[in-house]
């Protein structure tokens, strides 16, 4: 599957995010001034020690008394600050991680088809869960942790070199230059993290499919063999986790390496300013019990630019799904379109390929399909007539040739017209979790009852849904009733009925049918065709010889087209292909 380049600069990647969770921001400064506040808290904590030890080595009850009084009310203050924080940030987090992945949805079900076709969807469900929780966590938790630890360096250094400037700088001094190596570390861990949730992905569409596919996997015995194949991807997986946490780890030694010998350098450092009268042993004390004030945010910082470079790669393949191509959806619908009295639809030599790399699907096509008409269009298997219908859908945009929707072209449209003025029924038919009448009224859900029934009478489902004793609000799908694939097709098929449109697209909508079903749905479609333009992809030569008009492909082109009786006197391929399906359901019979 062709992939993007799916990595941006560190800096462009978070001022995106950033913008992208603007309507937090003020969300966002709260946490950080609560940080500035508990930043203030912890210097507070370190004077209580300092006079404690002061009034200590003074023999001042006074001082000690107060020292202890002022931790008291840190403590108090620490948790007060503590929970705050903590009922900030897990709301931030929620709403803005839930907000993120319903932009990504909205953003999916608006993307052009072929570019959502160039993913699988495992990888996508991925990217709209996985990746859009982890850049979003990024930004709150870490970008917002880094920040709060600069200022918590600033607010303890300002106070440290107010007790002793030489020792205070020495070590900060001292602490950087062991996270210096956090630095070359943290551009290979982006790396890995890239390279991990590349082959997390891959890992995740694997076990799409294969969760998809329960009768194969079982018929065809494949447990063992796709056991192999999901070790082998496991491994893989496994191999860059582990690489990605030694990483981490080393990142986070040069920090632990740093605070331990900090203490030594305090001690060496701080002894020779006690000798020179410096400072006393009280702050030297309040130095080595609290020095971790200093050096704890100083080196979780690297810590915490390691985790920000797995959020940006995530955050990365979050921008994959908003970068992607968007349909020109305007706000308002045209109803003029739909209610054109128009001629249908006609072809121009169209010609398509799915990519630059590919040859041509469909080569220089061209035919009409009348309003008042049934058209069938049919050729053997892989010529390209669901390629055709998503063209004529306007899934796909056709770089040659042109199409006319009842006489205008099919750009002069938008997305939003086009939608509106089409009804389509795939092959794979789309259930959601939810009532019969649910999945009737996508998209018409103030469609009066009658009309509902309506549908689904024409579709051959009603008389399926009343055998339930709660009729339309019988729950189907995930937790409720399964259907078999013809009552899907059936019940995709009314909601298609339901649509007020004028095109009515169909790509095997009997191929689940029995006989009595597949004729009555026939029978329906005809009549449908007599005020709307119904285009339908079938093999099936039931619905072949009924249509008013018939497309014949064969290898990405239109051969001919004519009636069923025009084409098998033509005698140009259309003939020999009807014998050879005869043939077949004969030998069947
Ligand atoms: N998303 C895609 N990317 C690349 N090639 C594709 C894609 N979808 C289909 N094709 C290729 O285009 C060709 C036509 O496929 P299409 O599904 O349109 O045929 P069809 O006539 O509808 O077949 P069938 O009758 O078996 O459903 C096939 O060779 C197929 O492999």
């Amino acid at each position: 599957m062709e992939r993007k380049n799916e990595s941006y600069a560190t800096g462009k990647t978070l001022i995106r995010l950033f913008q992208m969770s603007g309507r937090y921001w003020h969300w966002m400064v709260l946490l950080l001034a609560a940080s500035i506040i508990t930043s203030f808290i912890e210097v507070g904590y370190m004077e209580a020690i300092r006079r404690i030890i002061k009034g200590a080595t003074e023999t001042n009850v006074g001082l000690v008394y107060g020292g202890a009084v002022l931790g008291i009310c840190i403590i108090v203050s620490r948790v007060l600050i503590t929970t705050l924080t903590t009922w900030l940030s897990t709301a931030l987090n929620n709403i803005s991680v839930m907000s993120l992945q319903s932009a990504m949805l909205t953003k999916l079900a608006d993307a052009s088809f072929g570019e959502t076709q160039r993913y699988h969807t495992g990888d996508l469900t991925s990217r709209v869960w996985d990746s859009a929780r982890e850049a979003q966590l990024g930004l709150n938790d870490k970008l917002i942790s880094l920040l709060r630890n600069i200022i918590q360096i600033v607010i303890a250094f300002l106070y440290f070199s107010w007790i002793n400037m030489t020792l205070s700088l020495g070590v900060i001094g001292y602490t950087l230059l062991f996270s210096a190596v956090a630095i070359p570390l943290s551009k290979w861990l982006r790396k890995s993290h890239d390279e991990h949730n590349i082959q997390v992905a891959e890992r995740d569409s694997f076990l799409t499919d294969v969760v998809q596919a329960p009768e194969e996997i079982r018929t065809y015995a494949l447990g063992s063999y796709m056991k192999g194949l999901f070790e082998n991807k496991l491994n893989r997986v496994f191999k860059l986790s582990m690489k990605v946490s030694i990483m981490e780890r080393i990142l986070d030694a040069s920090g632990r390496f740093s605070t331990f010998g900090g203490m030594i350098f305090i001690l060496l450092v701080g002894g020779l300013q006690i000798y020179e009268g410096h400072m006393d042993i009280a702050g030297l004390v309040a130095f080595l019990v609290a020095s971790s004030q200093l050096t704890r945010p100083l080196v979780s910082i690297s810590g915490l630019w390691a985790e920000l470079m797995g959020a940006i790669s995530h955050a990365n393949r979050v921008f994959t799904v908003f970068d992607m191509q968007s349909e020109n959806v305007s706000s308002d619908v045209d109803n003029s379109v739909s209610s054109a009295k128009g001629q249908g639809i006609t072809l121009h030599n169209i010609s398509f390929a799915y990519s630059d790399e590919q040859e041509n699907t469909l080569s220089n096509l061209s035919f009409s399909a009348h309003k008042g008409h049934l058209t069938a269009i049919t050729g053997s298997s892989g010529c390209g007539k669901t390629t055709l219908l998503h063209v004529i859908a306007g899934l796909y945009e056709v770089g040659i040739g042109n199409i006319h929707y009842d006489g205008l072209p099919i750009q002069a449209l938008s997305p939003k017209q086009l939608r509106h003025t089409i009804a389509y029924v795939p092959q794979e038919s789309f259930i959601v979790a939810g009532t019969f009448r649910d999945n009737i009224t996508f998209g018409s859900e103030d469609a009066a009852q009658e009309r509902i029934v309506l549908a689904a009478q024409r579709a051959c489902i009603h008389e399926t849904i009343m055998l339930h004793p709660t009729g339309y609000d019988t729950v189907i799908g995930d937790q409720g009733v399964p259907l078999s694939g013809g009552e899907k097709q059936r019940l995709a098929l009314a909601r298609a009925f339901l649509k007020n449109a004028s095109v009515l697209l169909l790509d095997e909508p009997t191929s689940a049918q029995d006989p009595i079903n597949e004729q009555r749905i026939n029978n329906a479609l005809m009549e449908s065709a007599k005020n709307m333009t119904v285009i339908i992809v079938t093999h099936k030569l039931s619905s072949i010889r009924q249509a008013d008009h018939i497309v014949y492909m064969n290898k990405g082109q239109v051969i001919d087209t004519g009636t069923h009786d025009e084409l098998v006197a033509k005698r140009s391929g259309y003939d020999q292909f009807i014998k050879q399906q005869e043939a077949v359901v004969e030998e069947w019979v």
